[in-house]
């Protein structure tokens, strides 16, 4: 039985069909704030509607863009080439992105700005940001504790840093980057690994120039001060780490063949698909073509005998969204799936390391939890569990796959949050024939 409170998934039937995955959602959240911090018109099309998006295109107008729906997917955002000290706080929902990244473009200019978020997005660390920009010159007023949500920014008057990531996060490099922007001097950011690089892209075609020299397995990124931003077409292709959980049911019900069209294929974002090959995963990609300034591809997956393996630790970032959905298919691969160097899980929208455990553990499956990392082996997977999900998004999707498998149903707590990144998961899911909800 659905309800609003819970959402379960049943095994039984294989998924077969076609299906397009929403718009990325790295992309759109960027869309959304270098359109607000651009002069004139951008238009975007295939933007990602989802609940943390739409608060970011809500940001975007307090700090003084018009927004305008078109149609579905379809937006256009007309910016003022500045922001401008919002009318009330700014609720950035649940997203780490938006408010990492707004902070980052709102430091740039004179205007006083209060973030905040919901019970999760003010447990997460926002220190890894803002001492940043505070280094750059912005100052935080915390109401509460120091480094958490709530807190207060005035803007402007930056100057350049030289900085280099500790951890391999893109939210850090953007908004350290978007608020070079308006600094005085020359802002680099050092990346001993690389991480996805939607922000520099997206500001060449906004028309800025930033440099980019290699160094090793990372790179090093550089930005002038004081360059402005002019509107432009944005076409967003389809979300990775959301085509992740349709492909996964295709992987591990028995007799599925999934196709989802569109997907973004950057490098820097396909760790999982090049994991799921190594484990012998029938994952073949179809139509490689050039989109939105992006490779995308048409991805189908087949029921596939996967095999156990050891997740490099430097492919951490390319896929750090989808290791939960990664632990769900090795639930049903032969051997253990070792993975390690991911502590970064424990600050996304929930302690992920953990939730995973105890969501598989409680489905029957065997887990082991390190400080930064888990383990997760193989076998015949239970199911007949509800899963406390603490309000994350991936956490839900993962383990309403997984019951789609396992020998008896799964249940999720709290599915409505499914919609930060992924509205609609549930009918594409049943469209392809599954059953949830
Ligand atoms: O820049 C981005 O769009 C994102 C970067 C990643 O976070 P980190 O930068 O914290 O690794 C990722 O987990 C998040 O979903 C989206
Ligand atoms: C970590 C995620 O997003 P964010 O950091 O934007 O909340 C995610 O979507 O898995």
């Amino acid at each position: 039985m659905s309800s609003a409170s819970n959402l379960t998934s049943k095994p039984g039937s294989a998924l077969t069909g076609t299906v397009r995955a929403p718009g990325d959602k790295s992309m759109s959240h960027r869309s959304m704030i270098l359109g607000a911090m651009a002069s004139g018109v951008t238009e975007v099309e295939g933007l990602l509607e989802g609940d943390d998006v739409l608060a970011t295109a809500r940001a975007a107008e307090a700090f003084g863009a018009t927004i305008e729906r078109l149609g579905d997917g379809k937006w256009r955002i007309t910016g003022q080439g500045g922001f401008q000290s919002p009318a009330s706080v700014i609720d950035c929902g649940n997203a780490g992105t938006g408010v990492r990244l707004l902070m980052g473009a709102a430091a740039g200019y004179p205007i006083t700005a209060t973030f905040d978020g919901d019970a999760s997005l003010r447990s997460r660390p926002m220190g890894r940001v803002t001492d940043h920009l505070g280094r750059m010159g912005a100052t935080f007023d915390w109401s509460g504790k120091a480094g958490l949500l709530p807190a207060t920014l005035t803007g402007g008057s930056l100057t350049a840093i030289d900085h280099v990531q500790t951890v391999a996060s893109a939210q850090v490099k953007s908004a350290i980057l978007l608020a070079g922007l308006n600094a005085e001097g020359v802002t680099s950011v050092t990346e001993p690994e690389k991480s996805r690089d939607h922000t520099e892209r997206m500001l060449r075609a906004f028309g800025a120039v930033v440099e980019v020299e290699e160094d090793g397995e990372g790179w090093i990124i550089r930005l002038k001060g004081g360059q402005p931003l002019t509107g432009t077409a944005v076409s967003v292709p389809g979300d990775p780490s959301s085509a992740a959980f349709p492909l996964a049911a295709g992987l591990i019900v028995p007799g599925s063949s999934v196709t989802v069209e569109g997907v973004m294929l950057n490098p820097l974002r396909t760790g999982l698909f090049d994991t799921w090959i190594e484990m012998g995963a029938d994952l073949t990609i179809a139509n490689r073509r050039i989109s939105g300034g992006e490779e995308i591809g048409d991805i189908t997956a087949r029921h596939s005998a996967l095999k156990g393996v050891v997740v490099p630790e430097a492919r951490a970032a390319s896929m750090i969204d989808e290791y939960p959905i990664l632990a769900a298919t090795a639930a049903f691969a032969e051997g253990v799936t070792v993975m390690r160097g991911v502590g970064e899980m424990r600050v996304k929208e929930s302690d992920r390391i953990k939730l995973m455990v105890d969501g598989l553990r409680a489905c029957g499956v065997a887990v082991e939890e390190e400080p930064e990392g888990f383990l997760v082996t193989g076998g015949p997977v239970p199911g007949a569990a509800t899963v406390h999900t603490a309000h994350d998004h991936r956490i839900a999707m993962s383990h309403l796959v997984l019951g789609l498998a396992a020998a008896a149903p799964v249940t999720v707590d709290e599915p409505d949050m499914i919609a930060t990144s992924f509205p609609g998961f549930v009918d594409l899911m049943n469209g392809l024939g599954g059953d949830v909800g």
